[in-house]
């Protein structure tokens, strides 16, 4: 692994290691993938302004969201099936993120169970943080179920996705007729626990039906904070504030939803504005360096994830893949911050983009 010197390096190698059906699963976006490209083009497109000369000396990167500590403000960002990618699953990709001393979304869909992602993570730290990525179900007791088995693995916050009504359109996976796990791999979250039984395992249930009366319904039934992802809409974010929701993330799921959908470094500056503050916003979505990471946390956000980078490091080499790609991430950061002249994510704010039309 020595040889991959950036993230964008890990894909390549990825690829040619991965079944084409699965590549093509992960790498892929909605329909056109026009936001897919844009979720990284965006980036291109900003320019920093950096400071000279502030006597900050090396940077400190670690930072808390949510009342969380993190070493830096790069978190994982849920993603299924990490059984496709690498044996180990999500069991490496646990160790990896735990390591790291950042915070992992686990996924619903994950092929490892909750309880056994948290008990990986639990022997490389002390105190690993874990947050839950919740798709709500139309059957409350379900979800209730689902909520209680993560709350008692000790997870510290609940991610409910709310970009997904309906399963974004693939058409990468229509041309390969992939709609299934391949036999002895199942979404561990989803099975209906019995006694002594290995019991049922459900189908995830995504519905145009869901509406903030789930939300609040789910808000009544746990005292986790509540973050709400997949938010474009300033408007959307104010309603999440007003509905005691903790934290929003920014993003249009890696490309995989809405089409044309803007890219999320695009949505970010008016989400921060409309909730002023009231609650931390995060982004995910195209990134790819520690320049993306400055740009984001300079337009507001508290902190970033990352999806596809973390799946090709685990592709490719597995738990130490995943710490290496974070490892890179955590670098690029830290010289970013320095050649802006700024000591921690804290001292990074707007002032650091030029005024002017933004896009
Ligand atoms: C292969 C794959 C699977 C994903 N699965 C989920 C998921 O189960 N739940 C969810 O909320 N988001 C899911 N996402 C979206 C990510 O959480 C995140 O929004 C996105 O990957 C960020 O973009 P990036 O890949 O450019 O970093 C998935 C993304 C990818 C690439
Ligand atoms: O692939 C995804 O992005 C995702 O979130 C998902 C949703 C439902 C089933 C499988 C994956």
């Amino acid at each position: 692994m020595d040889e991959l010197l950036t993230v964008a390096d890990f894909e390549a190698p990825a690829r040619a290691a991965l079944d084409p059906v699965h590549y093509d699963y992960f790498a892929g976006g909605a329909r056109d993938e026009i936001t897919l490209a844009a979720n990284e083009s965006a980036f291109a497109r900003i320019r920093l302004r950096p400071r000279i000369l502030r006597g900050r000396g090396t940077p400190e990167l670690a930072t808390a969201v949510l009342g969380a500590p993190a070493s830096m403000p790069i978190l994982v960002a849920p993603t299924a099936f990490h059984r496709l990618a690498h044996p180990d699953a999500e069991r490496a990709t646990a160790r990896a993120v735990a390591s790291a001393g950042t915070v992992l979304i686990a996924a619903m869909l994950s092929t490892v169970a909750i309880e056994d992602i948290a008990a990986e993570a639990r022997k490389v730290a002390v105190d690993p943080v874990l947050w839950f990525q919740l798709y709500l179900q139309r059957d409350l007791g379900f979800t209730e179920a689902v909520v209680r088995r993560a709350e008692s693995a000790g997870v510290r916050a609940l991610v409910v996705t709310a970009d997904s009504p309906a399963l974004g359109h693939h058409e990468r996976n229509d041309r390969h007729g992939f709609h299934d796990l391949p036999a002895g791999m199942r979404c561990e979250n989803l099975r209906e626990l019995r006694a002594g039984e290995p019991g049922h395992v459900r189908q995830v249930d995504l519905s145009p039906e869901l509406s903030w009366r789930h939300v609040e319904r789910l808000r009544s039934l746990t005292d986790l904070p509540i973050l709400l992802k997949g938010v474009l809409h300033p408007e959307d974010a104010r309603i999440a504030a007003d509905a005691g929701i903790d934290g929003i993330v920014v993003s249009n799921h890696g490309g995989r939803q809405l089409d044309t959908a803007m890219a999320s470094i695009e949505a970010l500056p008016d989400v921060v504005d409309a909730v002023a503050g009231r609650l931390p916003v995060l982004l995910d979505g195209g990134i790819r360096r520690g320049t993306d990471v400055v740009k984001a946390l300079a337009y507001g956000a508290a902190a970033v994830a990352v999806g596809r980078p973390v799946v090709w490091g685990l592709t490719v080499g597995g738990e130490a893949g995943v710490t290496r790609v974070l490892e890179i991430l955590r670098d690029e950061l830290a010289h970013t911050l320095m050649l802006c002249g700024c000591g921690s994510p804290a001292e990074v704010s707007r002032d650091l983009l030029p005024a002017g039309p933004r896009w």
